[in-house]
């Protein structure tokens, strides 16, 4: 039988909605996915869906709002009970969900030019690939520098951490109009530092680059992958994150790795942007890629088909920036050649894409690529003059599969891993021969690597 608080629980969370003006997108987040878990006496246990919102997000609900919470269900209920909140996960009857953000429609204008007015929390599809991201960016926007600081999003590319960052952004704007928010990405925090040392001399524009960026209340920097090995970025970076970090202003970095596993990062840099949260944002899963896309047909204002939907949501699978791609260019083609949307223009508009009769391009670039993110160095690494066993030996795995997935001769292998002569490229080639031979693990690796590059 229902007690009086299960019976009137969504009335009482309306009505803390409406009393706290709560916003939509953190009513869905944090409130939505409270349920009642048992009512004593006195105390009322609150379960939190950690499967959804992550099991850090308690010590934020109860701080932001158990009080609140507490006075919703005195003034509904007439009654006085504390709260006490339990993770779904430390029940015994957890139940694995895989939900997205219901619909909604976005019309505001956006008057924050340096933000993206199309990359806010409303229109961000929440699945199991990003929910955990999610939360921590939402909490972060509700509370800058009170919960994760700094907070650190990880992911691979096209999965949505710039997204992200800008919802945070404008959601801490749209709360906070004077809030002096700086988005960037390390590149850009990059070229200004240069330019400000070359004009060193000229003005004071060393000082006027450390009153930007030290005297703000958000640092948003994307991309940190990109300072990695430049070393007054990171001098500079460290000073302007102490700062900011010292006098309790929120960063939010993102990059394409974790902090630990970015091999030239300076310690001191790492250990800093392990201080607060690190999140990551995996490849979606078939369900909330497709919501993806009906966010998209939404946003855009188009009418597919589904199983044109269903097509592209198949097919199209590590990254998302592909995915809104695909169904952009089967718009386009629909539009260029005055036909249907249907199953058999997708295939013709996504042909390059994904069909499997097609052979990609096989290239010294994309094998330095893949093998680059498999070894976890960068393609720089690979052309440097870097002896390290962990960037030699990809270097000649890249030349060993250069030679046998393509055309290209000893001497153009060599120019494309940084300049290399002919003799040493043979080397590297015969040495990954020999290693082959001996190390099945080795052997394993480079079938790994072959099928990547070339999937049939
Ligand atoms: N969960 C999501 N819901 C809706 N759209 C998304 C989602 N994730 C990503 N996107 C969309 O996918 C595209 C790529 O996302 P974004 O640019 O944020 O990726 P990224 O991780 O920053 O990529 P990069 O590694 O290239 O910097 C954007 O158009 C973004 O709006």
């Amino acid at each position: 039988m229902k007690n009086i608080i299960q019976e009137k629980w969504d009335e009482i969370l309306e009505a803390l909605k409406n009393e706290h003006d709560i916003s939509d997108v953190s009513f869905r987040t944090w409130l939505l996915p409270l349920k009642v878990y048992s009512v004593s006496d006195d105390i009322i246990t609150i379960m939190i869906d950690d499967k959804l919102i992550g099991s850090d997000s308690i010590n934020f609900i109860k701080r932001k709002y158990g009080l609140p919470l507490k006075v919703a269900i005195e003034e509904i209920t007439n009654l006085n009970y504390e709260l006490d909140f339990i993770l779904e996960s430390a029940t015994s009857n957890i139940e694995v969900k895989n939900e997205v953000s219901p619909k909604k429609e976005i019309t505001k204008k956006n008057p924050y030019p340096f933000l993206n007015p199309r990359y806010t929390f409303d229109t961000f599809v929440v699945g199991t690939n990003n929910n955990l991201a999610h939360a921590a960016s939402l909490a972060v926007a509700e509370s800058p520098a009170e919960v994760y600081n700094p907070l650190f999003i990880y992911g691979g590319v096209g999965l949505g951490k710039t997204h992200l960052m800008h919802s945070i952004a404008h959601f801490i704007l749209e709360h906070n109009p004077k809030a002096k928010v700086l988005y960037v990405t390390s590149e850009q925090f990059t070229n200004e530092l240069i330019e400000s040392i070359r004009n060193r001399n000229e003005n004071s524009s060393t000082a006027e680059f450390r009153e930007k960026y030290r005297n703000i209340d958000v640092l948003l920097i994307d991309d940190i992958q990109f300072i990695i090995g430049k070393e007054s970025t990171q001098e500079e970076f460290f000073h302007t994150f102490n700062t900011l970090h010292e006098s309790k202003k929120q960063i939010i970095i993102s990059s394409d790795k974790p902090p630990k596993d970015i091999e030239t990062l300076e310690d001191r840099l790492r250990s800093r942007f392990e201080w607060g949260l690190t999140v990551d944002i995996q490849s979606p899963d078939y369900e909330t890629r497709m919501a993806i896309l009906k966010k998209k047909e939404e946003l855009d204002g188009l009418s597919i088909d589904n199983e044109v939907m269903k097509y592209i949501a198949t097919n199209v699978k590590s990254n998302i920036r592909e995915l809104e791609g695909a169904l952009t260019k089967i718009v386009a083609l629909s539009r260029l050649k005055k036909r249907e949307v249907n199953v058999e223009l997708a295939e013709e508009a996504l042909k390059d894409l994904i069909s499997p009769n097609n052979q990609k391009n096989i290239t010294a670039e994309l094998i330095m690529e893949i093998v680059s993110e498999h070894f976890n160095i960068t393609v720089p690494d690979l052309c440097s003059t870097k002896k390290s066993r962990n960037i030699a030996y990809p270097r000649q795995m890249c030349m060993y599969l250069c030679r046998s997935l393509t055309e290209l001769s000893l001497s153009d292998i060599g120019k494309k891993l940084g300049n290399r002569d002919h003799t040493t490229v043979l080397h590297g080639i015969d040495k990954v021969t020999k290693d082959i031979q001996k190390d099945s693990q080795l052997q394993n690796t480079v079938e790994v690597l072959s099928k990547k590059i070339s999937p049939q």
